[in-house]
């Protein structure tokens, strides 16, 4: 029998084999997954761009410190392309004769369909060194995902290509959202409608109809991390037309973003000073509780720069966190919470309610920017009738009838 440990569970893991007693796991252990945070660097060489790996390294130097037998180690956090290089290093540095091998297996799901996903992957990606013992340790792993996901799903390749693969992976992913965001400015400019350009679009199987929602922006601890990390990659190699290509899909997002907020406040007569706008969601998606990188924060923060007074109710997100997200720095929030600051500062302008009526009683406008399902089928006659007239909906996420809107008013 193979024993398994897994470091860092955060988000990803939970279950009741949980345990803080990580160095007897770990010496016990033949594989060890490791999947602490790889945040953004927001210190030093690389700060804004490149990947903090303190807690990477600090769990490997663990690993060499406890171990007492071969091991192989599964990096399976978003990591920079060449760290599997590092962190052999840092493992073999110590390694009293112990073998390591390292294995790159990045982890595809996402928040909301976990489980799902972990049953039910598109692929599992392997990689290893190209020697005798990298193929050996390639396939221990591959009998361990091969109980439950069908053989042809399994990929196997060298370290540096799983590595890259799960960072062009999700750039691929944020560059449709952008490329289709882009479009909704173009659709908004000229009348066409970006629900159906997408549609239209995804209906050729050679680009598919995923991913191509127009939304108030892409959030989530992933996708801006990652592109951001690519970016910083492709510099250090020297390839800064590559670079800007990627960057591209963040300052679209960012665009988008602010466009979002000077939409709402040129509409709303070019101001929201003093005016109550309810935010209905908060997450950075449905389905979850996470507000890292939400556009919520972005959208937010910008209306609170023009004065407004928000109302903001989200089925899954607490008062605390929605205060300390408005108040904290950017990337701060992929650290430790005791770096953060310790008790942010209340905003006077922002009161979090339980319910979406309550946000929007009184309100002059409302937005919508996480796409829960409960807001398709608010009573929007309700909302109205108690709302300021004349009155506005920016809905971020294309989830209301606006049809049925306009007939109310
Ligand atoms: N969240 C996702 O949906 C998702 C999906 C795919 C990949 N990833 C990647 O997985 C990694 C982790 O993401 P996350 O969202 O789970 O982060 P997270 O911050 O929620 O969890 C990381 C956990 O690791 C713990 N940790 C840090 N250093 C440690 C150490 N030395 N020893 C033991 N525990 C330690 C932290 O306390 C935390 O609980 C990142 O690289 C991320 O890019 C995340
Ligand atoms: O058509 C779309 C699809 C998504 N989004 C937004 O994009 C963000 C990210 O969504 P999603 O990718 O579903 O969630 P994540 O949990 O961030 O998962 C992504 O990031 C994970 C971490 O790396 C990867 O493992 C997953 O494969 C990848 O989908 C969210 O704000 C969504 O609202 C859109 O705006 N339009």
């Amino acid at each position: 029998m193979v024993k398994i440990c897994c470091i860092g569970a955060g988000y990803r893991y939970s279950s009741d084999t949980l345990s803080t007693d990580v160095e007897k796991h770990v010496s016990e252990a033949d594989i060890v997954f490791v999947s602490v945070n790889t945040p953004t660097k927001t210190q030093g060489l690389g700060a804004g761009k490149a990947a903090d790996l303190t807690y990477w390294e600090s769990a490997a130097r663990m690993i060499a410190d406890v171990s007492k037998s071969n091991k192989i180690v599964v990096e399976k956090s978003t990591v920079p392309v060449k760290t599997a290089e590092a962190i052999e290093k840092i493992l073999n540095h110590n390694s009293k004769g112990i073998d390591f091998q390292i294995l790159s297996n990045p982890e595809f799901l996402a928040e909301g369909t976990a489980i799902q996903d972990l049953f039910n992957p598109d692929r599992v990606l392997i990689g290893g060194r190209e020697t005798p013992e990298g193929q050996k340790a390639i396939e221990a792993l591959r009998d361990v995902y091969a109980h439950w996901v069908p053989v042809d799903r399994i990929i196997c390749t060298n370290l540096w290509s799983a590595e890259l693969s799960k960072l062009a992976a999700n750039a691929f992913l944020a560059q449709r959202i952008s490329s289709v965001n882009a479009m909704s400015a173009l659709c908004e400019a000229t009348g066409a409608d970006v629900s159906q350009v997408s549609h239209a679009v995804g209906k050729d199987t050679r680009i598919g109809p995923k991913f191509l929602n127009a939304s108030v922006g892409f959030g989530g601890s992933c996708f801006q991390k990652d592109i951001l990390n690519l970016v910083y990659i492709c510099e250090c190699n020297g390839l800064p037309e590559v670079a800007n290509y990627w960057k591209q899909v963040i300052k679209i997002n960012d665009y988008q973003k602010t466009r979002f907020v000077n939409r709402i406040v040129s509409s709303m007569f070019n101001t929201v000073s003093g005016k109550k706008i309810a935010i209905l969601g908060f997450a950075f998606k449905k389905d979850t509780g996470d507000t890292r990188e939400t556009p919520a924060i972005d959208v937010c923060k910008g209306l609170l720069g023009d004065k407004a007074l928000l109302s903001i109710y989200d089925p899954q997100v607490n008062e605390e966190q929605i205060q300390r997200d408005l108040a904290m720095k950017k990337f701060d929030w992929d650290h430790p919470v005791h770096l953060q600051p310790m008790s942010p500062t209340s905003i006077k302008q922002v009161n979090v309610v339980w319910d979406a009526y309550a946000a929007t009683k009184d309100a002059h406008g409302v937005c919508i920017l996480t796409e829960w399902d409960e807001f398709k089928t608010l009573d929007y006659q309700r909302i109205y009738d108690n709302m300021r007239k004349p009155a506005f909906v920016f809905d971020g996420r294309n989830v209301v009838d606006e049809a049925k809107l306009r007939a109310i008013g």
